[in-house]
């Protein structure tokens, strides 16, 4: 089971989620998260942290030129678009990227899918009105479709103790985590990170009916 830990702010959370056994960082392109990071915070990260970690960079309906400019400065290896942003636009980047859908309770979750063919991975996270993301709610995972060769990645109030659970009912390629692994906003738990690894890493592959695992592109 892949694990991605959201929300990275220092470098001394980078290394110890990296240490923890993490595959892939968030790093917050939103200034009303308490989670977000500068480029330049986010450039320390990206000269410190081990060169096997995927550094993902996340915005919300970002102009262009505000990623571009990101994107100058900071080495990201993968992108992740949290709102309303269509297929043109994510694909703009020439980037590996990941789409977020917020699980609304009308989404169809194949069909919102669909729209984005060329995505390495749909995240699927909890929806809250108003907010983006980073809730630390959950949603139904039953909703989770298992219908699909799409390389699934399950967010949303996942915590060391819920994420067995979740991997169980969902059957998702990878997880990702932000506040379930937090001692504060923006600040990670040694402990927590670690517990939550090690819960995830223990649950058994996803089912065969997937095509394969969420594949975290390196050096793009
Ligand atoms: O983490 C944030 O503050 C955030 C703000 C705006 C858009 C997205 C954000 N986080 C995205 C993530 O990938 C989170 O890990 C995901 O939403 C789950 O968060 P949580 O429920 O706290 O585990």
């Amino acid at each position: 089971m892949r694990v991605k830990i959201c929300g990275i702010t220092s470098v001394e959370d980078a290394e110890l989620a990296v240490d923890a056994g993490a595959d892939a960082l968030g790093l917050v392109f939103y200034p009303p998260s308490p989670r977000s990071v500068t480029p330049q915070q986010a450039a320390e990260i990206a000269r410190a942290v081990s060169p096997f970690a995927v550094l993902t960079g996340l915005f919300v309906d970002a102009h262009p030129q505000e990623v571009e400019a990101i994107l100058d400065q900071v080495p990201l290896n993968l992108l992740q678009f949290h709102g309303s942003e269509n297929a043109p636009y994510c694909r703009q980047f020439r980037r590996p990227y990941i789409k977020a859908l917020r699980m609304k309770p009308e989404l169809d979750p194949l069909e919102a899918m669909a729209a984005y063919p060329d995505a390495r991975g749909i995240l699927l996270d909890a929806y809250r009105k108003g907010v983006p993301g980073g809730t630390g709610d959950t949603f139904d995972w039953q909703r989770v479709p298992q219908n699909t060769n799409r390389h699934i990645i399950l967010a949303g109030g996942l915590t060391p103790d819920n994420v067995a659970e979740a991997i169980a009912v969902a059957q998702p390629q990878a997880v990702d985590v932000s506040g379930g692994v937090e001692a504060a906003p923006g600040r990670k738990d040694a402990g927590r990170v670690q517990a939550f690894i090690r819960a995830a890493r223990a649950c058994a592959p996803s089912a065969p009916a997937r095509a394969g695992k969420v594949e975290f592109t390196q050096g793009v």
